[in-house]
């Protein structure tokens, strides 16, 4: 599901807006404290990241709707755990084309229709799972890696237009759907969390704070930088497979 979320004088255009990270709840709070709403609207739209014709059809109902785009966040992507033995060739080519094409074709369009004539923020929300290889984590490891170097690509070629792209890249979040995929709320991972730095899993607010960082202007001489916000994890934490493949194990079907 794709959002896009108005406030005042500002819209913010977000792909794959759920319940978590970049999700609606998220969003308003940052978009309150963006500029104190005095009245805002919101058009959720229904689109598919992988198909560019929806989202040049959503960008030309959003621009028809509220006039402009200030800000982008790529928000949309896919994850489970699996190990790559087990990982099929569509589902490691599914969580590329959500996640990776998914951010290229909605920079692109948003780009094209709008940002490349008036500027513009980009924030993509990353991971830090490429970093030192996660385990059971090939496809999304991959995908937003690939992400890490297209912020970098695209802020140098869209700089000059007034774009500036960033990403925050969080690590564990509570009450999210990543959180619930990935394993956060079970026993071992609470063990784990003692190995992080900050010896907690982050929350959405924290989360909706650097996303407003990175979308505002306190942060205008700041394009191409991938903001980790993860309480050190990956830093510390043990990438342990043999943890994760008991998590995978224990459940009958597809995590
Ligand atoms: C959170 C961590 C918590 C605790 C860890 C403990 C301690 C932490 C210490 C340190 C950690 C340090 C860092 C890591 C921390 C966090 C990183 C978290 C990253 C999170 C990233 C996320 O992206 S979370 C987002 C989650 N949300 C979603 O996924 C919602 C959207 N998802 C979907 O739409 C689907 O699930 C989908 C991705 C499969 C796409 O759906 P669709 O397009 O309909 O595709 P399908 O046709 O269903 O499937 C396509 C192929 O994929 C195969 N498939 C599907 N599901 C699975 C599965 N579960 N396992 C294996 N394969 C799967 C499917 O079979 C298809 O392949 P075929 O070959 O059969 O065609
Ligand atoms: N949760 C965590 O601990 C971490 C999350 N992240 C990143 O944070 C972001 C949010 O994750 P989280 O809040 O956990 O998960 P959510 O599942 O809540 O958010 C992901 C959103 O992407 C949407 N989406 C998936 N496929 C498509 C598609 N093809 N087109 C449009 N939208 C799509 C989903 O739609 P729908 O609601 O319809 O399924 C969902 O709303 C992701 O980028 C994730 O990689 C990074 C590190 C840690």
């Amino acid at each position: 599901m794709m959002h896009i979320v108005f406030c005042r004088d500002r819209v913010a255009f977000i792909t794959g807006g759920g319940s978590g990270i970049g999700g609606l709840p998220s969003l308003l709070h940052a978009a309150k404290k963006l500029s104190a709403v005095s009245g805002r609207r919101c058009l959720p739209l229904c689109i598919d990241v992988r198909q560019p014709d929806s989202i040049m059809a959503a960008v030309d109902e959003t621009l028809k709707e509220f006039g402009c785009i200030d800000i982008l966040i790529n928000n949309a992507a896919g994850n489970f755990l699996c190990p790559a033995t087990s990982l099929s060739f569509n589902a490691f080519k599914t969580v590329l084309d959500i996640d990776t094409m998914g951010t290229f074709n909605t920079s692109k369009v948003v780009y094209e229709k709008w940002f490349k004539d008036h500027g513009g923020n980009i924030v993509n929300i990353s991971a830090t799972l490429g970093y030192r290889g996660q385990a059971l984590q090939v496809h999304a490891g991959s995908a937003k890696a690939a992400n890490d170097a297209m912020t970098k690509h695209l802020a140098v070629e869209w700089g000059p237009s007034g774009v500036r792209v960033n990403a925050v890249a969080p690590g564990p979040i509570s009450g999210t759907e990543g959180y619930r995929r990935l394993g956060g709320s079970r026993r071992e991972a609470a063990d784990a969390f003692q190995s992080i730095p900050l010896q907690r899993a982050g929350n959405k607010t924290e989360m909706a704070h650097c996303a407003l960082f990175l979308a505002s202007r306190a942060s205008s001489y700041t394009t191409g930088a991938i903001l980790v916000a993860d309480g050190g994890a990956w830093l510390t934490s043990a990438n342990d497979v043999s943890m994760l493949l008991g998590i995978a194990s224990s459940k009958s079907a597809k995590l």
